[in-house]
């Protein structure tokens, strides 16, 4: 068994993501007119840009592939559970555009070839689902079903657990609460096999 607690690993914009940026700075120009702000004054000028620009980051794993993510392997025939946790997770409510942030933890047995994946590239799989408009659940299920079909992995489980800014700022103003989500798949359904990812995964903070 491996665990491993990573530093952050934020995937680099390798390839330019296709954000139509014109429509991006018309778009955000539009919305600080439609809110009563004028786009015109000095603080504001360059803010269709950056908004653009930060797109590029903020929804770059639209243009990423989770199969590219994984396709570097290593023959180590490691055939029991290896453990990420505590990947750090920035991503973006789909609902009402706001940020939710936590971290994310995986566990997975890798197939019976034995391959396993680079330890970052469960860091970047995480961006690759978590830079998106998403819900939680999602990138939740997201993640673990990648790891199946792309690493062949036996078993795989996912924890996130992330605050939600849009229940935070907003709405029912709950700032604090954290959602926990999880995703279990193949030989980890076995419950005692779970119950020791789950301890594992959380590291004795339940
Ligand atoms: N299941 C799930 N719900 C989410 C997620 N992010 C935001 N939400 C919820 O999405 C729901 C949207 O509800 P609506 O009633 O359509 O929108 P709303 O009027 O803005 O809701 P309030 O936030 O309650 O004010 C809210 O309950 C949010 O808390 C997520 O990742 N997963
Ligand atoms: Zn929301």
């Amino acid at each position: 068994m491996v665990v491993s607690s990573p530093e952050p690993d934020v995937a680099p914009a390798t390839t330019r993501p296709p954000v139509d940026v014109p429509r991006a700075e018309a778009a955000v120009r539009e919305f600080l007119l439609a809110i009563g702000e004028d786009p015109e004054r000095e603080g504001l000028l360059d803010t269709p840009k950056r908004v653009a620009k930060a797109a590029h980051e903020l929804y770059a794993g639209l243009w990423q592939d989770p199969a590219e993510v994984l396709s570097a392997t290593f023959p180590i025939e490691h055939e029991e559970l290896v453990i990420v946790r505590d990947i750090p997770m920035y991503s973006t409510c789909e609902h009402h555009l706001l940020p939710f942030h936590g971290v994310a933890h995986i566990g997975y047995i890798p197939g019976e070839d034995g391959r396993v994946t680079g330890l970052s590239k469960l860091g970047r799989l995480v961006e690759v689902f978590a830079r998106r408009p998403q819900v939680q659940e999602q990138i939740t299920t997201q993640v673990a079903d990648a790891l199946v079909e792309h690493l062949g992995a036996q078993g795989v489980i996912v924890v996130v657990e992330a605050e939600h800014l849009c229940m935070s700022m907003r709405g029912v103003q709950k700032p604090g609460s954290r959602t926990i989500t999880s995703a279990v798949r193949g030989q980890l359904r076995d419950p005692a096999t779970r119950a020791e990812a789950m301890s594992l995964l959380l590291g004795g903070k339940r």
